[in-house]
């Protein structure tokens, strides 16, 4: 019997390996998890921005989330850049079919500004795959984006987790505070309760993939059988910590994963 927690991401990919499936991958590997990837987009990105992008046919999305449905364990799964509505129909009939908690990561734009999601797809994602999620972990621009509402203040913070989880019906939302400018804070409804998570504020350009890196800590912990706040309160510990030991690496916003190179 194996005793190994199984983690699928499904998203794009980053070939300098700061976000996208490069960083979900590294993250599940550095949180012990054994990690599955379907990849939904080859984009050609650096720390600089993006140059071009590839969807992947429909069919090829299916069959690799099938050859993993059929062949592996997953004990939880996070979604990443699902670019357009037909990408977005298949990955909700097959979420359906696992048993796992899914972290959405709304992905909209790139910390680079350019744009990773069709505006169909943007509200397709509200009414198909939100309702299908245990957590969904906008940013403060994606967060405005899926509730409508402007986005100044931490009480308005709270209130887009809360109109999120009330109105999309998400089992619980987390807005992540990294585009404010005060403290690093981040609010968590789950239906009954705010759960606050801060941490200091970083001086750095170092950002690329943070919330790659965020999503997917949470969804190595609710692997493992953590609590949505326990996973959350170790996962926003593990991503401070990248973002403070990041390396200078790229001409842009460098990536936050310095685990990568780490000497053992
Ligand atoms: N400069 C920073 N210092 C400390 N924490 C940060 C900084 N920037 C972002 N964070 C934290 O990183 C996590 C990812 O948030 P954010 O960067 O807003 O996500 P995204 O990459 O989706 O835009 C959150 O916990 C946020 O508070
Ligand atoms: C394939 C992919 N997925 C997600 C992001 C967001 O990462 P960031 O907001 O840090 O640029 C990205 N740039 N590329």
């Amino acid at each position: 019997m194996n005793n190994v927690s199984c983690a699928l991401t499904i998203a794009g990919t980053d070939p300098s390996g700061g976000a996208g499936i490069q960083a979900d991958l590294k993250t599940f590997q550095e949180l012990q998890t054994y990690g599955m990837s379907v990849i939904t987009s080859v984009v050609a990105q650096n720390t600089t921005g993006v140059t071009s992008v590839h969807h992947m046919p429909i069919n090829m999305i299916e069959d690799q989330l099938e050859v993993i449905i059929k062949d592996m364990p997953i004990h939880a799964l996070k979604t990443g850049m699902i670019a357009n509505k037909q990408m977005m129909e298949i990955i909700s009939k097959k979420i359906e079919k696992m048993d796992a908690p899914y972290v959405m990561d709304p992905v909209m734009v790139a910390t680079s500004g350019d744009s990773l999601i069709d505006t169909e797809a943007r509200s397709f994602l509200r009414e198909y795959l939100l309702p299908q999620t245990a957590l969904v972990t906008p940013n403060i621009p994606e967060a405005e984006f899926i509730t409508g509402h402007s986005i100044e203040t931490l009480e308005d913070m709270k209130d887009a987790a809360k109109h999120i989880v009330d109105h999309f019906n998400a089992d619980a939302a987390l807005i992540k505070g990294g585009h404010m400018k005060a403290e690093a804070v981040d609010f968590l409804y789950d239906g009954s309760a705010m759960h606050t998570f801060s941490a200091k504020r970083i001086n750095t350009k170092n950002t690329h993939g943070t919330g790659c890196t965020y999503s997917a800590a949470i969804t190595s912990y609710l692997a493992k059988g953590y609590s949505m706040v326990e996973a959350v309160q170790k996962s926003k510990d593990f991503v401070t910590a990248a973002i403070s030991k990041s390396f200078e690496l790229g001409y842009g916003n460098g990536p936050t994963n310095h685990w990568a190179i780490r000497e053992r």
